[in-house]
């Protein structure tokens, strides 16, 4: 028996994707039962290295969603249009579909899983998240057993890359980033990645598959890394941290019921040098995922990358092209393939996070400032941890505060009384400590 696939996009991932599927050997033995059947792009005259019939290739892409010999559609042309309406023709027609494409399922994964259900076919999404790294077919099936507390993940490649140079460096995040756009580590519009949107899609994922709910993506909160500065990177350093941009979805302790609030969201955060996460460098990604019973347990791998992605994409044309040949006459789907969630998680307003807070304020280099930074906190319930003076720069003291566990709501109230004090000069950063 073969599984034909209809392969939309030959780029980075799609040219991945094609190598593993036409050189099987050595490979799983099922892999030799698939081919690729028709190929999308958007332009016949490009030179493609992959040795691929010239007669496969077509820019009608309706043409292979709606193909009745095609059994799975893969997507990895990337966009939300026309991707979103590839897809929902292509479970229309009755194709499972296999997707690299984060921003559409952050955004159209509701509307796409009740049609996918509907209609009876699988939608796959193993690339989407990390790259070639497996997280989400675990979340789905070897962690399905636990109570997950939370998902932390370092999701974000190019700004892993810009944080570890600045890191190892000291440079500043402009000429690092200009640098990486050279190299090819940064995209020529960096923006979804810089700004945390991409990290901020992969999140949305991970928490709906981790905690059983839909979530709406403007719900989560999203902070990029562009203003973190190598001063920040420098204290953060003596502090025993590193600066990493996090994406964190987490339950409040002891809150297991769907009801209950999550916390989702990505921002530049001080991570512990001693927490496994901080030694994630460069272009790796790396996802920890903490519940009860398994405890802690971390995946860590290429987050993008040709061959790390298509390996990510065709081990779910395998799982769906594995299910179909042993279930050839079921009505029902896999449950642990499919996607059964239905309701929406409630996602808690930034404000009532609970966390440790980094902060850096310029001030009058006069007697007592500290104090009456002291009392600004006190008043709002912020009780601090450290509070040093590291210096003077152009005749204003620097003064770098972390707080002890202390509500979102109530840190930003002190900050607002503080910049009405007449000896504070300004806050150039405020950062989450882990
Ligand atoms: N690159 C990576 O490392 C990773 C990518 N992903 C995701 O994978 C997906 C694909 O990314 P990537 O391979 O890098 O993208 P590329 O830009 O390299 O490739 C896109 C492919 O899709 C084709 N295409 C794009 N738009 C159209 C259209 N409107 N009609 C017909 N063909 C079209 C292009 O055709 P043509 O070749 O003719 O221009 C090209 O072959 C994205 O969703 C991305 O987020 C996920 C993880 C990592
Ligand atoms: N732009 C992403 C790659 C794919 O998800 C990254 O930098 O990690
Ligand atoms: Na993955």
């Amino acid at each position: 028996m073969t599984f034909k696939i209809g392969l939309l996009g030959l780029g980075t991932v799609g040219m991945g994707t094609a190598e593993i599927l036409l050189d099987p050997r050595s490979r799983h033995p099922l892999l030799s039962e698939i081919e690729i059947y028709r190929v999308g792009v958007r332009s016949l005259d490009k030179p493609r290295p992959v040795q691929l019939p010239e007669a496969l290739l077509t820019t009608d892409l309706e043409s292979i969603v709606s193909d009745p010999n095609i059994d799975i559609v893969v997507e990895v042309i990337g966009g939300l249009e026309p991707a979103r309406s590839l897809i929902l023709k292509a479970i229309a027609h009755g194709k499972h579909v296999v997707t690299a494409n984060k921003a559409v399922i952050s955004r159209y994964g509701d509307e796409i899983y009740t049609a996918a259900n509907q209609a009876g076919v699988y939608v796959m999404l193993e690339a989407a998240v990390g790259g070639g790294i497996p997280v989400i077919q675990p979340l789905k099936q070897a962690l399905g057993v636990n109570r997950i507390h939370s998902v932390t993940g370092i999701v974000n490649g190019t700004t892993n890359y810009i944080l570890s140079r600045m890191q190892t460096e000291g440079g500043e995040f402009g000429h690092i980033l200009a640098d990486a756009q050279q190299l090819g580590y940064a995209e020529a519009d960096p923006t979804a990645d810089v700004d945390g949107l991409d990290a901020a899609d992969k999140i949305a994922i991970l928490a709906s598959l981790a905690f059983g709910g839909r979530i709406k993506l403007p719900e989560v909160y999203c902070e990029g890394i562009s203003k973190v500065s190598a001063a920040d990177i420098a204290y953060a350093e003596k502090l025993g941290f590193v600066i990493k941009l996090l994406a964190i979805a987490k339950r409040g302790l002891g809150e297991e019921s769907k009801q209950s609030p999550l916390s989702v969201r990505v921002h530049p955060t001080l991570v512990p040098k001693t927490h496994p996460l901080a030694s994630i460098s460069g272009v790796y990604n790396a996802i920890l995922v903490e519940g009860e019973p398994i405890g802690q347990v971390m995946f860590y791998g290429r987050g993008a990358g040709s061959g790390p992605t298509a390996s990510a994409v065709v081990s779910d044309i395998l799982n769906i092209a594995a299910v179909l040949k042993s279930t050839l006459n079921a009505q029902m789907l896999h449950p642990l393939l499919s996607c059964s969630h239905q309701d929406y998680c409630a996602i808690a307003p930034i404000d009532e996070l609970v966390t440790r807070f980094y902060a850096r304020f310029l001030t009058l280099d006069r007697p007592g400032v500290i104090g009456k930074l002291g009392t600004s906190f006190g008043n709002h319930n912020v009780s601090l941890e450290s509070v040093v003076q590291t210096g003077i720069h152009n005749e204003l003291a620097e003064i770098v505060v972390v707080t002890h566990d202390v509500r979102e709501g109530n840190f930003r109230q002190a900050l607002n009384e503080i910049r009405t004090l007449d000896t504070i000069d300004s806050i150039p950063s405020i950062l989450r400590v882990l």
